[in-house]
């Protein structure tokens, strides 16, 4: 064990109730919004091929002629109350909105830089009426903060020369007194998701940054931050020298997906992801593979079974809407969320043999599994393996619960659950309501003697 000051504080999960309910909502909505949007990944009528929240490091834009654009945010279709109703149609249980992103512009009016909404045209905060649309709507939020500021002059990407190091003293400063007064100005956020931190500069800013979470921590008692916001001294990040995970949960999960329980070391996770292959900000171009509903739903489903949460992006445009194909599917979404929620509120790893047809979710403290079936066999049998000494007392489709589907026994604590082929492209869930059997009938399956 490597002896460390500035590692992980915490070993296992969080067990307090705010990251209780972090774990149970299955389901979130993050939002990229800022002055990228304006441009939508296309200059001069010349499209950019990156990312189009990245457009300002993209050579062909003088970086001064970006920073203009403050100038024109202007997002006159902006309405908190329809993005936190989007959400709520889709189902989402939180929310994670850019408060500031790489290039530093802020949509809440700090007054640590003038690169905010207080002076461009808008003038008004954008991050309250947001908080507050979300609040109402029973959704929580979490403000992502992009910690590399390529607007503020202190901001570097390496420190290597005493003035490098003068510089980046009061870019640490300006950035606590940001982070301080995000938390004064919009204490009903549960947490922080960090970004924009893996330049050597904050690497190197363990002792730093481990003060300024632990000054946070106290300051917002209950505070979710992950793994993405610090390193330890020996410059280790997302777990710690000792392997140890940083924050509360693991954040390395950005557009991929883990693929089985051992790939997420038993750890609360999120998987942030895109509907494009990677647009995070508006992008005119609405080009490429775009997931479809039944994509991200088996990504949720996915995420469920493997004990994390599912975070899908929206990137409003610049005027403030968000445009009709994200629109459509948070309604496409929701309407599957509407049937199958059970599935994925509250639910974790089920600890059982992922089988062909689907994922297994497991509700948590209760007694129900469910199967979230994507690839219906052919045979109309699906085979479920228990524990030992675990049985099934009744088996139905979610969507029709009076109907008890008939649940064979093949082998020892493995079974067919028959149900005959569903019409239709959607996915569905088949409930599992299971007990403890004490008996231990006698064991009619004998293992062959090879
Ligand atoms: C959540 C996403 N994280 C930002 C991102 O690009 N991260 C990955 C990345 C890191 C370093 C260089 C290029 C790209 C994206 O702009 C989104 O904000």
């Amino acid at each position: 064990k490597i002896e460390l000051k500035h590692g992980s504080h915490r070993i296992g999960k969080r067990t307090d109730e705010v990251m209780q309910k972090w774990r149970g909502y299955g389901l979130g909505q993050f939002i990229h919004w800022g002055l990228y949007a304006i441009p939508g990944g296309e200059w001069n009528g010349k499209q950019y091929n990156g990312a189009a929240e990245w457009i300002r490091s993209w050579n062909g834009i003088p970086k001064s002629t970006y920073d203009s654009l403050i100038y024109k945010f202007n997002p006159v279709n902006f309405n908190a109350d329809e993005w936190a109703t989007t959400a709520k149609q889709m189902g989402a249980k939180y929310v994670t909105i850019t408060t500031k992103h790489h290039d530093g512009f802020c949509l809440w009016p700090s007054k640590y830089t003038s690169y905010t909404v207080a002076n461009s045209p808008w003038k008004k905060d954008i991050m309250k009426p947001l908080v507050d649309a979300y609040d109402k709507a029973g959704i929580d939020v979490i403000l992502y903060f992009s910690v590399m500021d390529w607007n503020h002059p202190g901001w570097r990407y390496d420190i290597k020369t005493k003035e490098d190091s003068v510089a980046f003293e009061g870019f640490k400063q300006f950035t606590r007194n940001q982070l301080i007064e995000l938390l004064t100005m919009y204490p009903t956020a549960k947490g922080l998701w960090f970004d924009g931190t893996w330049d050597k500069s904050w690497v190197k800013q363990a002792e730093f940054a481990d003060q300024l979470e632990t000054e946070m921590r106290k300051l917002r008692p209950g505070l979710i931050i992950g793994s993405r916001f610090r390193a330890d001294e020996k410059g280790k990040r997302h777990f710690d020298a000792n392997n140890v995970l940083m924050g509360d949960y693991e954040q390395g999960w950005e557009r991929k997906l883990p693929n089985k329980i051992e790939d997420v070391h038993g750890n609360d996770w999120d998987c942030v992801m895109t509907v494009p292959e990677n647009q995070w900000g508006y992008n005119k171009a609405w080009k490429g593979h775009i997931k479809t509903a039944n994509e991200l739903i088996e990504m949720t489903a996915k995420s469920v079974s493997l004990g994390g949460n599912f975070v899908l992006n929206f990137g409003p445009q610049g005027d403030g809407a968000i445009r009709k194909e994200e629109k459509q599917l948070a309604t496409q979404i929701g309407n599957w969320m509407k049937i199958n929620k059970e599935a994925i509120y509250n639910c974790q790893y089920a600890g059982l043999e992922k089988q062909d047809w689907g994922y297994f979710t497991k509700k948590t403290g209760g007694n129900k599994l469910y199967m979230v079936v994507f690839n219906a066999p052919v045979s109309g049998a699906y085979r479920v393996k228990l524990p030992a000494k675990m049985g099934i007392t009744k088996a139905y489709a979610l969507a029709t619960p009076t109907q008890s589907l008939s649940t064979e026994e093949i082998h020892t604590n493995e079974y067919f659950i028959h149900l005959k082929k569903q019409g239709g492209d959607q996915p569905f869930v088949i409930v599992l309501e299971t007990k403890n059997s004490s008996d231990n009938s006698g064991n009619v399956y004998d293992k062959a003697k090879t």
